[in-house]
């Protein structure tokens, strides 16, 4: 029997991650071979025809599980029956800024999609927003969309995650799909913590693999966090095709379900915790399994890593007060 396609909606289409990210979503690798996708790419008016030329080179990919494309500029036609909602349209910083600081440009955009979601979208819709701050904009998003369970609205820290697998394959010289439980905690910025006391390498802990604790401190945490500075330093432009890769890895995840004894990591809504907040949108480590994540309960944490996650937590309540301050919730 055919399977019914699945619409994802992705906002800010015509721009540099949009243009990494379509043609993986309607090649299978969003969903999986057996779902057929009719995309929607919502644009603001001025970047339409960009989109339009990228639809055209969608079609000429000749992908066969791509059902249809639609572009608009209208957001509650991009939501209508949206399944996969990836909210991407936003403006990249540049050199010198921080990511809080798109927070007056961006935030505004994360209200009335959240509202369109609402009126709009799927019974089973899941949500992941990309555009920064991501984390405080999945705030505001899930904010206006009081009929949507909170546990769909997400933020993208698989990035993050990612970034800490290359680091620890870097220095360790050890296979990827070995090394587990690695975890990002807190906010998709300078402050995150990118946490390995409870990752393994082929069973062992990473820790006692690396065995240098000043090198965990003072080379991997920094490179983790600041790894999006350094893109923009380097290329000129702030990560794209990676931060792509990451949006297929998460919503993926999010579907199929993570490895046996292994766990991602996810900004999702907080139901208190770890201590953090209710209702702040933090990273965390989470199993996924059934579509839904869980935040992987019950770890123990150090000392420095209760100071790390709680820096990390303070700013995002920070960022919370500013949006309540600019009246965008
Ligand atoms: N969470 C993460 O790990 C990462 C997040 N990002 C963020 O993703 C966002 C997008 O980055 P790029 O694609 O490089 O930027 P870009 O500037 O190349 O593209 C952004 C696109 O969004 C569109 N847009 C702006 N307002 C919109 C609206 N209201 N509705 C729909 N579309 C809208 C623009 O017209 C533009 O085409 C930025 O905020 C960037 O900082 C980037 C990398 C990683
Ligand atoms: O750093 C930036 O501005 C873009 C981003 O979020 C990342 O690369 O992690």
């Amino acid at each position: 029997m055919p399977v019914s396609p699945a619409v994802v909606t992705v906002t800010g289409a015509a721009g540099q991650i949009g243009y990494a990210l379509l043609f993986r979503i309607a090649s299978g690798q969003l969903l999986g071979p057996d779902t057929p996708v009719r995309l929607r790419m919502l644009e603001i008016p001025p970047a339409v025809k960009a989109a339009e030329g990228v639809a055209m080179e969608l079609d000429d990919c000749a992908f066969p599980l791509l059902d249809g494309i639609d572009i608009t500029d209208d957001a509650t036609a991009a939501f209508d029956g949206v399944n996969v909602a990836l909210l991407v349209g936003a403006r990249p910083r540049t050199a010198g800024m921080e990511r809080g600081d798109l927070l007056s440009a961006n935030g505004g955009i994360f209200g009335p999609q959240g509202a369109a979601i609402n009126a709009g979208a799927a019974d089973d819709v899941r949500v992941l927003v990309v555009g920064n701050p991501a984390n405080t904009n999945a705030f505001i998003a899930a904010a206006h969309a009081p009929d949507v369970p909170a546990d769909r609205f997400t933020a993208m820290t698989r990035l993050d995650h990612n970034r800490a697998l290359a680091q620890l394959r870097q220095r360790t010289g050890a296979a990827i799909d070995d090394i587990r439980r690695v975890t990002i905690w807190g906010n998709h910025s300078a402050t995150q913590y990118p946490d390995l006391t409870q990752a393994t390498i082929g069973g062992r802990s990473a820790l006692g693999v690396v065995d240098d604790q000043a090198w965990v401190r003072d080379t991997f945490i920094p490179t983790v966090a600041k790894r999006g500075a350094a893109i923009i330093e380097a290329r000129g432009a702030s990560s794209a095709a990676s931060a792509a890769n990451a949006a297929v890895d998460h919503v993926h995840t999010w579907v199929h379900g993570t490895p046996e004894g292994d766990w991602t990591s996810a900004g999702v809504v907080s139901r208190g915790e770890y201590g953090v907040p209710e209702g702040l949108v933090s990273s965390f480590p989470v199993t996924a399994s059934g579509g839904a994540f869980t935040v992987v309960p019950d770890l123990e944490l150090d000392e420095f890593s209760r100071a790390r996650i709680d820096a990390s937590v303070a700013e995002l309540v920070e960022e919370r007060e500013a949006v309540r301050a600019l009246g965008l919730v």
